[in-house]
């Protein structure tokens, strides 16, 4: 028999209680259920043993149950069968006295059956109240029935226990006191009213998480500490093929092996466990297990697979992000810095160009800062909001590059991308490409450029279409350009077309005066903000001063850049006076002879103090670039940089020269 009582307001929550007991105890407990009627929705249950977990289960399945309410065998079936929190009504010491008293008035000969264990304290009431008395305690059905049977072949008149105990006693012809108190079910009822308020707020917790768990892409299950099913989101499900109700009480490893969560349930620990990858439903998934603790125990685990399709996904549009970026310019006149006249000269010439529509060459060293120029020009034209877009013509393979300028259209070649592709000519209309290195691009392609800048209009790889497009370009190279068109290793025709405006950048060490300013700024820039040892930073500067001014620079202000990064993170472990030793270990470079100006006269081939000079000499009887390169780097003593300063190419070119 079932009954629901009263209804749930919304402001004040009744919380609900599922009143599961024999009969005997229900019909007991009734003034009382009446009496809570206006507190908690209650609904009572008349079941025992083995119909138990059934009928709770369904009242879970249906969510329509806050807390179990029971007593005896029922509440312990309960606690041991499911989630749900089970209140018990308990006997007290003065429910059994009051039972006990009761039960002498009819005889002295009494039997006690208790569910469980036997209570040890009766045996003290016993003497206290002159009693006859027998305690049996039971687990089954059969084991009651066997006590009441011991008790009635003992000769026992009268027996104490529960409602089941009871009913079987009345069959038996026996008398028989229900143990059970008014009071404890009042007791009882107040405890499971605050209980099942609790339960209902975590499970509306639950909820919510749990819908938010729904919304993820990603696959989710977790387990309890003893690694069944607790929570899992429709993509989990998906991936396993499974409804909610095939997992009920299930163990993750049974229901997938493969997400077994066993291994972090008893290694116990917080640490990031590192993720892996597996397949299922013949997909790759990047697993990510992790504990989930409370109050420093463990509790349960859970595991999320990520759709490795999705990842890569991710990772080309963050590429692709990343490249949008470089296509803005971020440097302008006001970020190159220097005080010396060469520079100042310089900047206004590059000034004026910015104002011209006219395409520009930029000469100077390595490190000069041709790139920073060509931002800085870019940002000072009527051109600064449309894209700024660079391109290292010696970093790329041949057949990369094409396709890379010119982009390409729908199978243009194999592999090619469905729709075609832009290149990056075509992405810098109305804005400004930069050609760093023009000297390294292939002849093939230097005639395909110089087409475009004649007809201002780009044709892909694989079509006769050609697009009209609005650039600038601005080309930069560290090479003598005349010096290859004499050689044909570059076009003239291109040459006097990129060279309408040229700009050289003189080398660092033509505009000596500012290196000093340059150099702090780079330190002071790299220092961490915590860095307030004044002291130490004044004397590296008063150390360092003119042996800066002696050195060559071959790098520039790049390489005088990297320079004070090294000093900046050096400077932290230095004491005034400072050891200078340090400062030789760590700036080998700028110490050794060779690179002192004073000396580089007698030591240094002619190219290195008149970098755009032919590369030809001494190297020009070496057949092979690989030849010329192992040579150079044997001449610099390996240092990359030197080396490729004595070929007049650029790190880049020579690393394409020792692996070739
Ligand atoms: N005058 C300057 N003031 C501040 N920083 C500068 C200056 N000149 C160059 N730099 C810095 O030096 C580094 C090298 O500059 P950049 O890349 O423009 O040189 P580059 O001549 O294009 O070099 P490469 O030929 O090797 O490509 C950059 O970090 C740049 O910001």
């Amino acid at each position: 028999m079932t009954t629901m009582q009263n209804i749930n307001s919304k402001n004040n929550y009744m919380p609900r209680i599922c009143f599961m007991s024999h009969h005997l105890l229900r019909t007991f407990s009734k003034p009382i259920i009446e009496e809570y009627a206006f507190r908690a929705q209650i609904e009572t249950i008349d079941a025992s043993f083995e119909q138990v977990l059934s009928l709770a289960n369904e009242r879970i399945s249906a969510a329509n149950v806050d807390v179990f309410l029971s007593a005896g065998s029922n509440a312990s079936i309960l606690r041991d069968g499911i989630q749900t929190p089970v209140v018990s009504i308990d006997v007290s010491g003065y429910d059994l006295m009051k039972a006990l008293i009761k039960a002498k008035e009819i005889s002295p000969n009494v039997g006690v059956i208790t569910y469980g264990d036997a209570i040890p304290s009766l045996d003290d009431l016993k003497s206290l109240l002159l009693l006859n008395l027998t305690q049996y305690h039971y687990k089954t059905p059969r084991e009651a029935q066997a006590c009441i049977q011991k008790l009635k072949d003992k000769g026992v008149e009268v027996v104490l226990g529960s409602s089941i105990i009871v009913e079987l006693a009345q069959k038996a012809a026996m008398k028989a006191i229900l143990t059970y108190s008014l009071e404890s079910i009042r007791i009882a009822l107040d405890q499971a009213l605050e209980v099942g308020r609790v339960a209902h707020l975590e499970q509306t917790r639950f909820e919510q998480l749990n819908s938010v768990l729904q919304t993820l892409p990603e696959a989710v299950v977790a387990v309890n500490s003893q690694e069944k099913i607790i929570a899992i989101n429709h993509a989990m499900k998906k991936i396993l093929s499974v409804e909610s109700h095939d997992l009920r009480g299930r163990t993750l490893s049974e229901v997938q092996p493969e997400l077994s969560l066993k291994d972090v349930l008893q290694h116990h620990t917080e640490d990031e466990i590192p993720s892996s990858v597996l397949q299922l439903d013949n997909r790759d998934w990047v697993s990510h297990k992790a504990a989930i603790f409370e109050n420093g125990q463990i509790v349960g685990a859970a595991i999320t697979l990520h759709d490795a399709g999705t990842i890569y996904t991710a990772d080309t549009k963050l590429r692709m992000f990343e490249r949008k970026r470089q296509f803005t310019a971020r440097h302008h006149f006001g970020t190159i810095q220097g005080d010396s006249v060469a520079l100042k000269n310089t900047i206004n010439k590059a000034k004026r160009y910015s104002k011209s529509e006219f395409d520009i060459l930029i000469m100077g060293e390595s490190g000069t800062g041709k790139e920073l120029f060509a931002q800085a020009i870019h940002n000072e034209s009527h051109r600064a909001n449309q894209p700024f877009i660079a391109i290292n013509c010696a970093a790329f393979p041949e057949t990369l590059i094409e396709s890379e300028l010119f982009g390409h259209d729908d199978g243009a070649f194999t592999g090619s991308k469905r729709g075609g592709r832009r290149g990056l000519i075509e992405s810098a209309h109305k804005g400004t490409l930069f050609l760093d290195e023009i000297g390294d691009m292939p002849l093939s392609l230097q005639t395909r450029l110089l087409r475009v800048l004649q007809e201002r209009a780009i044709t892909r790889l694989g079509s006769n279409t050609p697009i009209p497009i609005d650039i600038r370009v601005i080309a930069a190279t560290h090479q003598p350009l005349k010096d290859l068109v004499a050689l044909k290793q570059f076009r003239q025709d291109l040459y006097y077309r990129l060279n309408t405006l040229e700009l050289r950048l003189p080398p660092l060490r033509e505009r000596k005066n500012d290196i000093a300013l340059l150099f702090n700024n780079f330190l002071k820039s790299s220092l961490t903000k915590n860095f307030k040892n004044h002291a130490v930073l004044d004397e590296i500067q008063h150390l360092l001063s003119s042996i800066l001014n002696q050195y060559l620079w071959p790098g520039n202000i790049r390489e005088l850049e990297s320079v004070a990064k090294r000093v900046a993170i050096l400077l932290p472990t230095l004491a005034t006076p400072i050891d200078q030793n340090l400062l030789y270990e760590e700036l080998p470079d700028i110490f050794t002879k060779h690179s002192i100006s004073d000396d580089a006269d007698q030591t240094l081939p002619a190219n290195i103090l008149h970098p755009h000079t032919s590369p030809k000499a001494p190297f020009e009887n070496l057949k092979t670039q690989f030849d010329k390169a192992t040579a150079a780097l044997k001449m610099a003593n390996g240092n990359h940089l030197q080396a490729a300063t004595l070929l007049g190419i650029s790190r880049t070119t020579l690393w394409r020269w020792l692996n070739k």
